[in-house]
């Protein structure tokens, strides 16, 4: 079954970090979009018909020879654009203007000056207000194509904002899809609904009949292995995957011996609890650790992980009868730290093991049915296909464990050390009711010993450190501001009660510039 086609908008991305964003953004004012790569919006218009279309930034300078462009056509096709930083910069070249490499750029915060009303104001701002907006560019607009005028300015782009009422087009040098533009979801959302006319009804529970449709398409007759941790992701996928396709599919937790405290047991039978999905559980800690030895460089690990859940799904796809597709949670910020959605130049920051960690080889096909959400995103889907909450609010796990909070060589005694004290942390942070208003909070075991002294001897054990952190997507982050005495509560239990462990700090680093797991 294919649904019928929908109202949408298309979204080129020129591999800007946030072109993402603008598809959430999108997606909060209630219409379908999809992201096509420069190189493939020519297809993806095509097969969509799109009301609307936006232009994301990207790394490039259009002024370097071959630097990306939209298809020419897409300007004669009569319907609203929308260009952001190199989208409008491109746009306007590609127009007739011209574009230069300021002198200096900005980034960061930055203010406009309204000069005139436009259809993406409505409602929202009027003339000579001035607004934040967030700015991250070095090229900049220095002649409008014909047709355009100056509807804003800022001190660093004479044209911030650029409007060609006639044609609906519409060119922002800031940013409106990021947080720290105050009202930039409000101009999309006025973009989509004002300007190209959508209703703004689309909701999760259309992502949830699009997606199962699209799952049947793909998979059809053919088995499906799907990878299951107990975290919110890939409850989700499996759920979802289930409705599509029933007992096509075979859930497959890998045990690695990197989980925390009594995790195994307890996702195994909260899982065979709730729902009648065929759920295999493999016991692979030996496996794990002894490929671990050895091991200190973090993406070593990592692709360790990765290549090795691949091996076992892939042994588990053979005990099955054999299957064609791997389903994984994958979520959106999953794959932007790991590779660039387009496959050009932004950078890795961490092979997750569920995308950089993959084998060049590998004989499944991806099922990925989250991969364009953000986790609160799929939390939402998650109460919409009934998830209890002990699933749908439970803090992200990565799929590498503990490997990536032990710096250094990973050992079972060093796991088993961690594990004591993250869950004395995470008893203490249920017991004062903070569990719901911390994103994740983990203890890390590092590789450096200190002296303490206990009961009148001398120790010289490893140090711990506790993180927790707020956030709304893990994409950036904030330390949660716990109080002294909740902080010394916790140290000086896990010093009482874990043996390998004298000392504990607490992270005080913000993502960014740290990332949220130490490695
Ligand atoms: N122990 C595991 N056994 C099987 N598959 C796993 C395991 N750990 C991770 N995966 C797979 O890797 C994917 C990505 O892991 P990730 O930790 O991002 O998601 P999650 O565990 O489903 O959710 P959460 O982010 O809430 O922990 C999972 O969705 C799952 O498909
Ligand atoms: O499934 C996963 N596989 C991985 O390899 C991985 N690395 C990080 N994370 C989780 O992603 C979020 C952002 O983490 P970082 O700030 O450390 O990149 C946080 O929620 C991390 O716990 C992972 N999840
Ligand atoms: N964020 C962007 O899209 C930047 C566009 C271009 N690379 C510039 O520096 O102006
Ligand atoms: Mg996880």
């Amino acid at each position: 079954m294919t649904l019928p086609l929908q109202d949408s908008i298309l979204i080129v991305d020129f591999g800007s970090q946030v072109t993402q964003l603008i598809a959430r953004r999108v997606r909060e004012a209630g219409v379908y979009s999809e992201i096509a790569p420069f190189n493939s919006a020519a297809e993806a218009f095509e097969r969509l018909k799109p009301k609307g279309i936006i232009l994301s930034g990207g790394p490039s300078s259009v002024m370097w020879e071959d630097s990306p462009r939209a298809p020419q056509h897409f300007f004669d096709a009569g319907i609203p654009i929308l260009g952001i930083c190199y989208g409008q910069q491109t746009m306007m070249q590609q127009m007739g203007g011209t574009v230069e490499g300021g002198e200096s750029g900005e980034f960061g915060r930055a203010f406009i000056e309204v000069k005139k009303g436009c259809a993406l104001f409505d409602g929202l701002w009027s003339e000579g207000e001035k607004h934040q907006v967030w700015m991250s560019h070095g090229d900049k607009v220095t002649r409008l194509a014909p047709g355009f005028e100056v509807v804003a300015v800022s001190e660093g782009a004479p044209y911030a904002i650029t409007a060609n009422e006639e044609k609906r087009f519409y060119a922002t040098q800031f940013h409106p899809e990021v947080v720290h533009t105050p009202d930039g979801a409000k101009l999309l959302a006025n973009f989509v609904r004002h300007v190209c006319g959508l209703a703004g009804d689309w909701t999760m529970a259309e992502f949830r009949a699009t997606k199962i449709a699209d799952i049947r398409a793909q998979v059809g007759e053919g088995r499906v292995i799907c990878g299951l941790s107990g975290g919110v992701d890939s409850a989700v996928a499996a759920v979802l995957i289930h409705e599509a396709i029933g007992d096509q599919l075979t859930c497959v937790f890998v045990d690695h011996g990197l989980m925390r405290l009594g995790e195994a047991e307890q996702v195994v039978s909260l899982f065979r609890e709730h729902y009648g999905i065929k759920l295999v559980h493999v016991n692979a800690e030996e496996r794990f650790l002894n490929g671990l030895a050895g091991l200190t460089d973090p993406e070593k690990k990592r692709k360790f992980i990765g290549g090795e859940f691949i091996a076992l799904f892939e042994e588990e796809a053979k005990a099955v009868g054999g299957a064609d597709f791997l389903a994984q949670g994958t979520l959106y910020p999953d794959v932007i730290e790991s590779v660039s959605f387009t496959g050009g130049p932004s950078v890795t920051i961490k092979s997750h093991h569920n995308v950089g960690g993959l084998p060049e080889r590998m004989n499944m096909k991806l099922v990925e049915p989250l991969r364009e959400l953000f986790k609160d995103e799929v939390r939402v889907l998650g109460r919409e296909l009934g998830l209890p909450e002990i699933f749908v609010g439970r803090h992200p796990f990565p799929g590498p464990g503990l490997a990536i909070r032990i710096p250094g060589e990973v050992s079972k005694e060093r796991c088993d050390i961690l594990r004591k004290a993250d869950a004395i942390y995470l008893e203490e942070i249920r017991n004062a009711g903070l569990y719901d208003a911390i994103w994740q909070a983990f203890a890390v075991l590092l590789p450096v010993r200190t002296v303490g002294v206990m009961g009148d001897h001398r120790t010289y054990d490893s140090v711990c450190a506790l993180r927790a952190v707020t956030s709304t997507d893990g994409m950036t982050a904030d330390i949660y501001p716990f109080d002294a005495a909740f902080l010394s509560r916790v140290a000086t239990r896990i010093i009482n009660e874990v043996k390998g462990i004298n000392r504990v700090v607490y992270d005080y680093t913000s993502k960014p510039p740290g990332t949220i797991e130490w490695e």
